[in-house]
């Protein structure tokens, strides 16, 4: 019989557009919560950075509103996890602690002409073969790359040690310990770091041009980081559990296995396929990522990235005034029975995986004089299933078999008529889980598992309850007449 321990874990979920925290009690429901939205700058186009500071004083404030709102003593918080929007660069003075520069987002692309130099030096492979990534502007070394090149005498200062570089968790856990150190997951997103010999790769360093004295320290993800600072919470708590969001995700729908996949409906979709204890390399152009690691046991994932999902929303809600709440967009698209050949690609800043064209723009086409606002609002949310099925059977390519069940979250998973269609259009069940705030559910288990909270995956695991399954309905044939149609628009998008 299972038993309840007492105490709680504390999340510290910081994403692209809001800074969360999450209480957690043993069986895994939430106990408080608290939530703040930041400041997002688009300084040129298709440039987009946070205030690294305005980033950790949200987060700060709300790990405070929920220890408050849970009127708990923070005596019994046994252990913090951070996850973490992942790529994000932040580069800050030792000494001062401030930031040089603002913080470059995952979504910026302004490292695109250094991606660019790299594949023309025919040094793809390379990259891909250590890291498992492309050269692609969405990852971590270019934006650091691009910051040695712009600020004059920051690669000096690097070399002297005088500034440090993180991702969104190494910047939080040093404000946090003081200690400058990251997990794997987030090293194997920053192109730096090699996932087979896990340890940063000096040949892309002298490639990029990067000191290793920069770097952090790089920790398991179920893993002593440090104890926070006594000022913030009144005591030292343990911080003892690190992923990036969307492995932390993967862990938190507990695809424990070989074969189990999650995609998660945020801003961009996010598909992570558990491959196991080796690295599966990709034939279909998907990434090779560390799922996690425990104690010396490394477990790997292939992913697909989608860079505009639930954006794709917001971008008819606030751009276009098509919509006054992204909940609306349901009910539009309930009320049509199709899209009447309307097809909508949103590559507003580029496609991610499987094309990889950052140069490709956004389109509607299949216009007619019967258009109407319905069945563009339609065509967004199929676009958002769509992406996701090019991801799934890429997946089922690389791994040579279909994916029997997918686990869903993020906010876009809200919306039942997207659910369904996601279904319909890959043929496969869709689940979604009982908590909602899988991510931060996942780093709470790692950090758990740590400190004994958690004996093991299996008392993790029996934590998952399905809150509701989608079955697919659609035919065979009306399925793949409509995919090809979606690739004839993906590739007069890409064409345009
Ligand atoms: N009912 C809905 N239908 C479609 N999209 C939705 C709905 N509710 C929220 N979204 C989309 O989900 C995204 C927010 O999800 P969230 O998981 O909080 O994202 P992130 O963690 O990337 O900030 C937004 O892009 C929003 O447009
Ligand atoms: O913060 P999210 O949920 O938008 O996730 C962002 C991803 O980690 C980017 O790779």
């Amino acid at each position: 019989m299972k038993t309840e321990k007492s105490g709680y874990i504390l999340s510290l979920d910081q994403g692209t557009t809001s800074s969360r925290a999450i209480l957690f009690d043993h069986s895994g429901r939430i106990v408080s919560s608290s939530q703040r939205d930041f400041s997002q700058y688009y300084p040129e186009p298709g440039w987009v950075e946070h205030d690294a500071v305005e980033i950790w004083d949200s987060q700060l404030a709300v790990a405070r509103e929920a220890i408050a709102a849970a009127s708990i003593d923070p005596a019994e918080i046994v252990s913090i996890g951070i996850t973490n929007q992942r790529e994000t660069v932040v580069v800050w003075d030792k000494d001062s602690g401030k930031p040089v520069y603002k913080a470059i987002v995952w979504q910026c692309r302004r490292s695109n002409q250094i991606c660019e130099e790299l594949i023309d030096a025919g040094l793809e492979e390379e990259f891909r073969s250590r890291t498992g990534l492309r050269l692609d502007p969405y990852f971590s070394g270019t934006k650091l790359c691009w910051l040695f090149r712009e600020i004059p005498g920051l690669k000096a200062l690097a070399e002297n040690g005088e500034i440090l570089f993180g991702t969104i968790d190494s910047w939080l856990l040093w404000k946090l310990t003081g200690n400058h150190v990251t997990d794997v997951t987030n090293a194997s997103r920053t192109l730096l770091f090699n996932i087979k010999e896990q340890k940063w790769d000096p040949v892309l360093l002298s490639i990029l041009g990067i000191p290793v004295q920069v770097l952090p320290k790089v920790l398991a993800s179920s893993d002593d980081f440090g104890y926070t600072d006594q000022k913030y919470f009144g005591r030292e708590i343990p911080i003892q559990g690190v992923a990036g969001d969307q492995q932390a995700a993967l862990f938190g729908h507990t695809c424990f296995e070989p074969g189990m996949a999650k995609n998660t409906y945020g801003t961009g979709c996010f598909t992570l396929l558990n491959t196991g204890s080796a690295p599966v390399w990709s034939k279909n152009n998907l990434l090779t990522t560390i799922a996690w690691k425990i104690g010396n046991q490394t477990t790997y994932a292939l992913e697909g990235s989608v860079f505009i999902a639930g954006a794709v929303i917001q971008w008819l809600r606030d751009e276009v005034h098509l919509l006054s709440s992204a909940a609306e967009s349901e009910q539009l698209a309930k009320s049509v029975s199709d899209t009447n050949g309307v097809f909508l690609v949103p590559a507003f800043v580029g496609l991610g995986a499987p094309y990889w064209d950052p140069d490709a723009r956004g389109s509607i086409m299949g216009l007619s004089r019967g258009s109407g606002r319905a069945h563009i609002v339609r065509a967004a949310l199929e676009s958002i299933a769509y992406q996701s099925e090019d991801l799934l059977s890429s997946m089922s390519a690389d791994c040579g078999h279909k994916i029997e069940v997918l686990k869903a979250d993020g906010g876009a998973t809200a919306n039942q008529f997207l659910m369904q269609f996601q279904a319909d259009i890959s043929g496969v069940p869709v689940l979604l889980p009982e908590i909602a705030e899988i991510t931060a559910l996942g780093v709470a288990y790692l950090a758990g598992l740590k400190c004994g909270f958690w004996e093991s995956l299996e008392d993790i695991s029996r934590n998952w309850q399905i809150k509701c399954r989608y079955e697919p309905s659609m035919k065979l044939e009306e399925r793949e007449k409509r995919i090809t149609l979606w690739h004839k628009a993906i590739y007069a998008t890409r064409e345009y």
